[in-house]
């Protein structure tokens, strides 16, 4: 069973994690990434979806034509955990 953050930790990971956003309401990292086109956009989320399936740890997220929206939430903790974390990471390793 996977634990979710203290207070601290997600603080900490925030201030790393540059680009994401931290919804409270839902315990979860957000964060929106553009691309030029949908083929970019859907292109981001087949290399994503293949990092989530290696990680076991999968996205809630949408695509509207050009725009990939993500949201980051341990299911299985009722929030956010160290494995969000881990894959914000992975996905900002992408580069995009
Ligand atoms: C059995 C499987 O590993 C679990 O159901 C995984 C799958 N992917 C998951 N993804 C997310 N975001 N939260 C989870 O709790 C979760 N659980």
């Amino acid at each position: 069973m996977v634990e979710k953050l203290s207070t601290a930790a997600r603080q900490e990971a925030l201030a790393e994690l540059g680009g994401w956003s931290y919804d409270a309401d839902a315990d979860a990292l957000v964060r929106e990434y553009k691309f030029r086109d949908f083929s970019a956009a859907f292109a981001f989320m087949t290399r994503v979806a293949l990092l989530a399936e290696k990680a076991g740890h999968h996205p809630d997220w949408s695509n509207v034509y050009n725009t990939v929206s993500i949201r980051l939430s341990t299911h299985d903790a009722g929030g956010l955990s160290e494995k969000d974390v881990d894959l914000a990471r992975r996905i900002d390793a992408l580069g995009a």
